[in-house]
Formats: structure tokens, sequence, C-alpha cells
């Protein structure tokens, strides 16, 4: 692999992604004692040590790049991670070591689905939410005037972002968010439009942007701001690159998988605060608690102070999504909405209704929308999706009719697809016979985790 115009250093880390891609664990494992740096090195088309290995399936290589601290989330130039690649190309121990090393080894206590580990766009975790500490005003008043937390700010509930110029290339990280400190917001916290909400701690994992200061307490607090005149005239901006992104799809879909994580949670929130200013039960003025979490009215006797009051919460919406598969295995149901990019074609989704199961709702959506009837179903994972505050639950579903028959008010038109057509668009082989939703849309995730469930390529 060594060639004479390459660098020392690019010598040495084809050499690392060599020995992972042949299964060389005792060279992997002295190379990065040697120079930790190199495990999350990428070679051509943004392969990694950890990709190679799971591709080639060398379980060995994938647990010691692992043990070592490998940073699993990376993805290649086609948006894949190396448990996408381990479940891609049938390695089923490596995909599953790959989806069991975060979070501890409880996955052997829930019946097998194929399913674990799976973590879609907007749906990680990155900040601790300590729900516990939403009613400690004094607290949370330190933590809001302290130099080292962070304040997110939106406008008309889009995000402050600067453009992550030196991700050039890697279009899940065209934006970052603008991380904010009090000094800059404190002004605009005292406008009467300002929304302020209290959002959590950073977890304990340090990631490379810590902040130049740390509270006595080492908590890290985040908060998230919208405001409703433009604040860009009157605020000093750290960087003069900060702007407000101006449509929410695609640009939300371009974040980190971290900072689409704390999006899905603040603008979700923000948003019921937008929607939600007076009391739904009686019209009264209410006023937000609990760090944004509630909002109470403030006529005393009003009926949402007293029992089970949910008008006082924020809202999440939950969503059915599904992948309708033919009685035959062989192919999937896919919808095209008249809004959609020519020739994408997409799962189906429908509200769930009250009083409704996750599976009635599967079934009455695609009845609805397609006229399939369909038997079983099976939850798969799920995506919050903060435009504004949809939970979409993700299922396979086997459908016991195939004759389609489409509600042209909800669906421009449905088609059977073959898994050879679907495995074609995915591998962007020649004349695919439709275009899929982004990798961020978790109906681009199921299709992908039909193909990866019985995949023989
Ligand atoms: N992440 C992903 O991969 C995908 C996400 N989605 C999201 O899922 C959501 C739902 O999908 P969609 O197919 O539109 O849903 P439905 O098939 O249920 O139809 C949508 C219609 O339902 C009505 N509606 C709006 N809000 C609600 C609500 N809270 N509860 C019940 N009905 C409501 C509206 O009708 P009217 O306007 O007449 O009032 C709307 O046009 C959308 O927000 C969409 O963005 C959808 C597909 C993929
Ligand atoms: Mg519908
Ligand atoms: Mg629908
Ligand atoms: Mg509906
Ligand atoms: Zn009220």
């Amino acid at each position: 692999m060594a060639s004479v115009q390459m660098s020392p250093k690019d010598e040495m880390l084809a050499r690392f992604l060599d020995a992972a891609s042949t299964g060389n664990v005792a060279k992997v494992s002295a190379m990065i004692t040697h120079s930790s740096s190199l495990i999350n090195e990428s070679g051509g088309n943004g392969w990694t040590a950890l990709m190679l290995g799971a591709r080639n399936g060398h379980f060995k290589v994938v647990q010691t790049l692992l043990t070592n601290g490998c940073d699993k989330s990376s993805v290649n130039k086609s948006g894949q991670t190396a448990y996408d690649i381990a479940r891609f190309w049938g390695h089923k121990h490596i995909a599953s070591l790959l989806a069991n090393s975060r979070g501890g080894n409880s996955h052997h206590l829930l019946p097998s689905s194929g399913t674990e580990g799976h973590e879609n766009y907007f749906s990680r975790e990155y900040l601790n939410r300590m729900s516990e500490k939403r009613t400690d005003s004094l607290w949370l008043k330190a933590k809001q005037s302290s130099p080292a937390s962070v304040y997110i700010l939106f406008f008309n509930l889009n995000p402050l972002v600067t453009s992550g110029a030196d991700g050039a290339g890697e279009s899940e990280r065209d934006f970052k968010l603008c991380k904010l400190r009090w000094g800059t917001v404190k002004e605009l916290l005292t406008k009467p439009g300002t929304t302020v909400i209290f959002l959590g701690v950073e977890k304990q994992v340090k990631f490379a942007s810590q902040p130049p200061v740390e509270d006595e307490d080492g908590l890290t607090a985040w908060f998230a701001l919208n405001a409703e005149d433009n604040p860009m005239e009157d605020l000093q901006f750290p960087s003069p690159n900060c702007f407000f992104l101006k449509s929410t799809i695609p640009a939300l879909l371009q974040l980190s998988s971290d900072e689409a994580g704390v999006i899905a949670q603040a603008r979700s929130v923000l948003a019921w605060h937008n929607r939600y200013s007076f009391c739904p039960t009686c019209g009264s003025r209410t006023k937000i608690d609990e760090g944004g979490y509630k909002r109470t009215c403030l006529k005393e006797d009003c009926r949402s102070l007293q029992g089970i009051h949910n008008t006082c919460y924020p809202r999440v919406d939950p969503v059915v999504i599904m992948l309708v598969i033919h009685p035959d295995g062989d192919q999937c149901l896919l919808g095209r909405k008249k809004t959609f990019p020519v020739g994408m074609y997409s799962c189906l989704a429908g509200f769930i209704e009250p009083g409704e199961v996750i599976e009635e709702a599967v079934r009455r959506e695609v009845e609805e929308e397609s006229g399939i009837k369909v038997g079983p179903v099976q939850y798969v994972s799920s995506q919050p999706w903060p435009m504004p505050s949809s939970l979409m639950i993700g299922c396979l579903a086997v459908a016991e009719s195939t004759d389609i028959k489409v509600d042209e008010n909800e669906i421009e038109e449905a088609r059977w697809f073959t898994r050879q057509q679907v495995i074609d668009v995915f591998m962007k082989n020649s004349k695919p016979a439709f275009s899929m939703a982004p990798r961020q849309a978790i109906a681009h995730q199921l299709i992908k985790h039909w193909i990866g469930v019985n995949a023989n390529l």
C-alpha cells in the first residue's frame, strides 16, 4: 500500500487502515498504542478503520477499536456508519456489537427484533435534561448568569448557526449551532418577546469544544432563547458569520448528530410557547414555569390548575410511519405527496388519533391513503421530528391485500417497488426507479432496515 509520494503520516494511516481491513488485530492494537489519533482517521471515501473492519467481518478488530474509544458515529462519504456497513453486509454479530457498545448490555433482556441500538437523526441525547432542576429556581437563576453556560438562539424558531466551512463536503456538517454566552444575550433576556428554556447540562463525556470556564459543580448548563424581534441588529455576535437559518427542511438536516438532538428538544418546546401564549382552557394569561416545561394559568379558579391538566405541558404529537411489505415478501409500498421533489417516494405516515394504539393507527392510515389492508405490525425505531413536535414511530407492516387505491387528497401516487429496485437506489446503480428520502429521515432508515433484515448481498 505504501507509495513513494505519500507523506510519512499518510503512509502510516494507509498501513493502519490496511491492518483493519485485513483483520490484523495485533497490528491495529500496536499502532493505536503508538499513535492514538489514528483511531478515528479516515482514508478514501471517508472510510475509517472501524468501517473497514465492519465491512470485512473482522469482529476482533471492531472490538479492539471500540475498547480503545473509537468514534462509532462517524460516517463515510455515502453517509454510512460502521453499524450500517456491518448490517448491510450481513455481519449481524458485528452490528450487534456496534449497537450494544453504548448504553450497557441490557439488550439481552429484550426479545430480539433485529432493531437494537438504532439511532435516528434528531434522536441523540447530547444533554442530560436534569428535570429535577427545573423546579430549583435558585439553581436555574445562578446557571442563567453563569459565564460557563451555553445559550443557543432562535428567531421565529430558526436557530442561529455558522456555516461549517471546515467541514466542507460533509453535508451533515454544513451548519454548526452558534453557542453564545450570558454576556452576549443578557440584554435580550430582559425583552418582553423573549422566551428562555432550560435544556439540561452537558453529559460528562468530554467533547472537543469545551467551555473556556467551568462552574464549581462542573455542570455546563444549556439554555435556548426564542426572540420575537430580530436580535441581529442589537447584539454583538461572536463571529460575523452567524446567521439565522431561513428554512427548516433541508437546512435543519445539516447539523451534527449531537446538535440535531439539541434542536429536536429546543425547537419543539419553543414552538409550543410560541403557539400557546394563552391558557387553552380559559383564555387567560399564563406564566412560564419549570425552566420552560410548564405554563401555569394566572386565573386563580381556572380548571387547568386542578387535577390532570395536560394543556399546561409541551405537546408531542405521535405519528406512525410505516414500510408496508407485500405478501410475497419481495416488494414494499412507497408513496409520494405532491410536495415531494420529482421522483421521490417514501413511506406512508399519519398522525395517531386519540384512543388509538400504534398498530391500529398503522392499519387505518395505510388503508386511508393507499387502500391496502394491513395485518401484522412490528415497531422498529422512533424519531423526534421538531417541525413542530411530532414523534415519528417507525414500523414494518405486512400487507394482506395488494390492489392500490390512493386517497388523492393526501397522496399523489403509491406503488409497489421490488427489493432489487430499492437496493439499486441505495447502491446508486444506474437508472434507479425512484429517489429516496434523505438519510436523516426515519423513512430512509426504515427502508434500509427492511433491506438489511434479509441482506444477502
Ligand atoms: N421523518 C420522516 O421521515 C417523515 C416525517 N413526516 C412527518 O409526519 C407528520 C405526519 O405525516 P402526514 O402524512 O402529513 O400525516 P396524515 O396522513 O395524518 O395527514 C396530515 C393531515 O392531518 C391533519 N393534521 C395536522 N396535524 C395533526 C395532528 N396533530 N393530529 C391529527 N391530524 C393532524 C392535517 O390536515 P388539515 O391540514 O386538513 O388540518 C394534515 O394535512 C408530518 O408532520 C410530516 O412532516 C412524514 C413522513 C416522513
Ligand atoms: Mg393520512
Ligand atoms: Mg399521511
Ligand atoms: Mg391522518
Ligand atoms: Zn386558565
